[in-house]
């Protein structure tokens, strides 16, 4: 079993970097060194070929003893191209075989001007171009098999026998009528030609040199020849009108929009109004939109080109805790716990038909089958006798185990094992995990690891008392999203006023943190800076919010989907979203220090964030009602709770009990909102968390930090601001909005004068300084200081006309 376990984690080991196997892509060097090689390498073929083709013959003799370096070729390359023409012209294809060297040599081209804008094909679109371009060959040259008898190097061996294998079963008609078929849906696959489309082009055809010539003519002579035209078509003096004008004949139509109508004159008779018919001819259907033909031009859109080389860490930056070790549980210790178990339920009068352990890394669950009968309540109350007559700490009862019918109880292993984070990131569940954001939190109690998606958790709340594992639970979470996304994809917000948990962070600043544009560390460790950090997020969001609008995006995913199909312009403001995770490290002094105003602001976030990609975890050692209040809970469905001192806080994180039977050490309980898990959580150390963050800081970063938007605070304004001089441009206009809606808000002004956050405070705050609105109010509009437009025109004129 051990062994199994270490071959099986070797093999994982090699896969690691995730991303590092999966996009596999070449340096610009490395393009420029294949681009050069491929174009001589079809030179060569295509030089080759046209010499065999001269000088076939001749070299005929010497091809059987290619290995006698005297012997002289004809070829102007030499003995390479006398072979090289025999195996691919003679042997293979005959003249076909030119599409190899034309194929070799454009890709030669796309990989050596690959950036460049004269060529600028996509992957797929050299992939498209080899398949059908071999397919022509193998076609030309099966086609070329028909003249066989007058040249065999016309279509090659190849070509003959293929030729002469169809002949065989179908004869000649038939081979025929097959090659008559292939090249029609040939054409009509790779060409997209129908018979509409070559109607068409006749008729357009025709059209021009109709034109063509009527330009030669005196406009004058015009109407003549349409009444010409016109009697020569009447038949038997039914009138029918038949002159086909040029589609992009001025006179008739004004604004030449696609499709060009083509028009039907009928001319005026004696009792008759001449009439235009315009018929709209089909419109042509683009298959390849713009968004679509610029992704075939340069491929999607790539969010990592800018640290195109970022290198994920390597699996051997963490430790293996194990060393090959599996769970330690002995035989004699799971039968001593059965025989306890089963005793005492029977000092309590309840039979057991049938009981199975799972061994887990901390804890076992013993599954129990009660006899008919034994009402399920009565072993949920007996927990506790039950726990004292086993002896061990964090006994859990599950009864029922949801979804089973049967009652779990869980026990603590005497040895438990540590769940070393390497394992759980190397896990092929974490590795293949098609998640916005996955976290791979530990092993299950049967010893699966757990990863989930905190893009759909969409935020999380973690408690537990101090050295139960938190600290190192929210390492987990964050090393597992180091591990899987790229730093353009995901952007930490950290705030850690225990101002030692997360330093180590700092180092990947430039590379995966967030922070707001003036501040100088990107860690928030001080309280009050958190509250301008979470209205910046805010601001964000709304920012996020209305370009997603703009774009008809629901939500981030559906957004950076269609950002990455080149479907939104840049030049409009969009760009790439990361997605941005919040994390706070202790939630209750946050609380205790800043009270209301954090609650806000994170209650708007943990409400509204969710579609664009903005995630919450908070993190508290004291998880009281009045640091996780209703607001906070109602609005963090996903909640982690380690163990707690007392049954109370388990109901404050959990809404139920358990937290406080847990061992410690990172035994948690995890839910979703409905069934709660018990998980063991993955250990990472410091030392591994620095190693991580070394190497990645090592690495080539962006020129910053994320910046999010500038906030300022809404502490009002001074004396400073009321020099009337220096007022915004648009002062007078706000005054005038904020007195017509009788209410104070920065937000109103963003609106109505379409003005930037920045700016509608900067004015906010002159018009505090001047006296028309109140002071700042918290979370409430400020007052409106004056009732109406003619009481602000009269105090704006004495304002002016004061010394
Ligand atoms: N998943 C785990 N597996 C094994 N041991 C663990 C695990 N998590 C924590 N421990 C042990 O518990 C100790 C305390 O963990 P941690 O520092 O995360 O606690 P904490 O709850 O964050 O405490 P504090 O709130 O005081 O920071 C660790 O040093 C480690 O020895």
């Amino acid at each position: 079993m051990a062994r199994k376990k270490s071959t099986k984690s070797k093999t994982v080991k090699k896969k690691s970097p995730i991303k590092a196997v999966t996009s596999f892509k070449l340096t610009r060097l490395q393009e420029v060194i294949a681009g050069s090689f491929l174009i001589i390498l079809g030179l060569i073929l295509a030089l080759s070929f046209t010499s065999f083709l001269l000088t076939w013959r001749e070299d005929q003799s010497i091809l059987g003893r290619l290995g006698e370096r005297e012997l002289v070729a004809g070829n102007w390359l030499s003995k390479l191209g006398a072979w090289l023409g025999d195996v691919f012209v003679y042997d293979g294809f005959g003249i076909a075989a030119y599409s190899i060297a034309i194929l070799t040599i454009i890709t030669g081209l796309y990989l050596f001007a690959a950036k460049s804008e004269v060529i600028s094909l996509s992957r797929k679109r050299i992939s498209k171009l080899w398949i059908w371009g071999l397919l022509l060959m193998v076609w030309v040259s099966v086609f070329l098999g028909f003249f066989h008898e007058r040249n065999a190097l016309l279509g090659g061996k190849v070509g003959y026998e293929l030729n002469d294998f169809l002949q065989d079963y179908i004869g000649l008609i038939g081979a025929i009528l097959v090659m008559a078929l292939t090249a029609i849906i040939y054409m009509v696959m790779r060409l997209k030609l129908t018979p509409e489309k070559i109607s068409n082009y006749f008729k357009s055809k025709a059209a021009d040199i109709k034109s063509d010539f009527k330009d030669d003519e005196a406009p004058a002579t015009e109407i003549t020849e349409l009444e010409e035209d016109w009697k020569s078509n009447t038949v038997e003096g039914k009138e029918t009108p038949l002159t086909v004008e040029p589609a992009d004949e001025p006179t008739v139509v004004e604004t030449p929009k696609p499709p060009q109508p083509i028009i039907k004159s009928i001319p005026a008779t004696d009792d008759d109004l001449g009439m235009e018919i315009q018929q709209i001819a089909d419109e042509e259907e683009v298959i390849d939109s713009k968004s679509s033909k610029l992704v075939e031009d340069f491929g999607e859109f790539d969010p990592t080109l800018e640290l195109s080389n970022f290198q994920f860490p390597p699996i051997d930056l963490l430790k293996d805790y194990t060393q090959g070790r599996t769970l330690t549980i002995n035989e004699e210790e799971l039968q001593a716990n059965k025989d306890r178990i089963v005793e005492t339920l029977k000092n309590y009068k309840i039979g057991i038909a049938k009981i199975t352990a799972t061994i887990g890394p901390t804890v076992t669950l013993y599954e129990i089958v009660p006899e008919a009968g034994v009402r399920i309540s009565k072993i949920k109350n007996l927990e506790d006798d039950i726990a004292l007559s086993l002896a061990a700490l964090g006994i859990r009862i599950i009864a029922p185990i949801p979804g089973k019918g049967t009652i779990g109880i869980e026990v603590p292993n005497q040895n438990p094992s540590i769940v070393s984070m390497r394992s759980v990131i190397a896990s092929p569940k974490f590795q293949k995990a098609e998640m916005a954001l996955p976290i791979a939190f530990g092993k299950t109690i049967s010893n699966e690891t757990f990863v989930v998606d905190l893009a759909k958790m969409p935020h999380l709340l973690m408690a537990g008392a101090t050295g139960q594992g938190k600290s190192v639970g929210l390492n987990a979470v964050l090393t597992s999203l180091l591990y899987s996304k790229h730093p353009a994809e995901v952007k930490f917000v950290l705030v850690d006023p225990k101002k030692v948990e997360l330093t180590l962070f700092n180092k990947i600043e430039r590379h995966y943190l967030a922070k707001l544009p003036d501040s100088e560390d990107a860690i928030i460790t001080d309280n009050s800076k958190v509250i301008n950090t979470l209205n910046s997020l805010c601001i964000e969001m709304d920012q996020r919010y209305d370009i997603l609008k703009e774009a008809m995006c629901r939500n981030i995913k559906e957004y950076n989907a269609k950002f990455k199909a080149r479907k939104l312009n840049p030049a409009n403001g969009h760009k790439f979203l990361p997605y941005i995770v919040l994390v706070v490290d202790e939630f209750a002094d946050l609380i205790m220090t800043a009270g209301k105003e954090v609650e806000t602001p994170i209650a708007r976030l943990a409400q509204l964030a969710r579609a664009i990609g903005i995630h919450l975890i908070i993190a508290t050692q004291r998880p009281s009602v009045n640091v996780i209040t209703g607001m906070i809970k109602a609005n963090f469905p996903a909640r982690v709770s380690f163990r707690v001192q007392q049954k109370v806080d388990s109901r404050t994180i959990l809404d139920s009990g358990g937290a406080d039977q847990l061992i410690g050490r990172g035994d948690m309980l995890y839910t979703a909102g409905n069934e709660i898990i018990r998980i063991q959580c993955a250990f990472v150390d410091t030392p591994e968390v620095e190693k991580i963050t070394d190497f990645i800081g090592s690495q080539k970063a962006y020129p910053d930090a994320h910046l999010l938007p500038e906030y300022v605070g809404e502490e009002g304004g001074t004396a400073i601001d009321n020099i009337i001089e220096e007022r915004d441009a648009k002062f007078r206009e706000a005054a005038d909005i904020i007195v017509i809606a009788q209410q104070g808000s920065a937000s109103l002004l963003q609106r109505k004068l379409k003005l930037g956050y920045n700016r509608a405070g900067r004015i906010i705050d002159q018009l505090e300084a001047a006296g028309i609105v109140g002071g700042f109010e918290g979370s409430k509009a400020r007052q409106v200081l004056i009732p109406d437009l003619a009481s602000l025109e009269v105090f704006l004129n004495e304002e002016k006309n004061r010394p």
